[in-house]
């Protein structure tokens, strides 16, 4: 938790079709730190992970990531976009949960989570099963290990892909409404793991979320998000008790 810049969006421009869906973009978080978007539907916040998954490319503005641009690389001492096995290096700095857990039917969930730590970053066999019965020890899966992902709840299924993307000690976790997908019951088990997370882990964390009070529990800091800006960033109790702007208070009266 050095605090050093870990995500920086510099001047950040995405349009789809004729939309402008993120418009001259700024915003960075430190290393360690919990930073959450808030904002309506459709003002950008999912937009802002998918670019840093590079599931799609931003039109103007860079994007770095550890220091790194994830949208470029340096070529002969000229910036030039990045090509794709500099965008894959950056990348294995960043793990992601989606909303809809995305784990692979046909396998295990000890294979799940030990699949890419072996083929992408080249652990044995031995050393990625010992780390993922850890991580599923800390979801509080350790019994399931031989299970196939229908055979657990959703909340189970959420837990096992947190556990996934923490196989491959990224040094950010992108979370997008990760209980979304969920029935209300399954939601409060999903977001204790990720309280328990935050608060005994140094990873840093970038949250989407509808979940006010998990929102106020785990940031550091809290990005609301009007028409692709941040119009308003601060602590949960400023944003929370004290916000400053209308379309924040506006928000926040439609959502707690
Ligand atoms: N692939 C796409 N093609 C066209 N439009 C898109 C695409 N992806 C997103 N958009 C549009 O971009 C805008 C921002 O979408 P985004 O999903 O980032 O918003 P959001 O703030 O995450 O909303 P929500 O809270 O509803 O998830 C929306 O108007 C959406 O319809």
């Amino acid at each position: 938790m050095d605090g050093s810049e870990l995500i920086r969006f510099d001047k950040v421009v995405k349009r789809f079709g004729g939309n402008t869906v993120l418009d001259e973009l700024d915003f960075s978080v430190a290393s360690g730190k919990h930073v959450t978007l808030i904002g309506p539907s459709g003002s950008g916040k999912t937009t802002i992970l998918r670019l840093l998954m590079t599931l799609i490319k931003p039109d103007e503005g860079t994007i770095k990531v550890g220091g790194e641009y994830l949208t470029h690389e340096q070529k002969n001492g000229k910036l030039v976009p990045a090509g794709e096995k500099h965008v894959r290096e950056v990348r294995k700095n960043i793990g992601m949960v989606f909303q809809q857990f995305n784990l692979f039917p046909n396998m295990k969930v000890l294979r799940n989570i030990t699949e890419a730590p072996v083929t992408v970053l080249g652990l044995s066999k031995d050393e990625a099963e010992e780390r993922a019965r850890e991580l599923l020890d800390m979801v509080g899966l350790g019994d399931r290990c031989d299970a196939y992902p229908t055979q657990l709840s959703g909340g189970q299924q959420q837990r096992v892909a947190i556990a996934r993307a923490l196989a491959m000690r990224p040094q950010v976790l992108l979370l997008d409404e990760v209980t979304s997908a969920l029935d209300p019951e399954l939601v409060a088990g999903v977001l204790d793991v990720l309280r328990d997370i935050a608060h005994t882990t140094d990873i840093t964390m970038l949250c989407v979320t509808h979940e006010m009070s998990f929102a106020r529990d785990i940031s550091d800091q809290v990005l609301m998000f009007d028409a692709g800006r941040v119009i308003e960033s601060g602590s949960p109790e400023k944003i929370f008790s004290e916000p400053e702007h209308e379309r924040t208070r506006e928000f926040l009266s439609a959502v707690l």
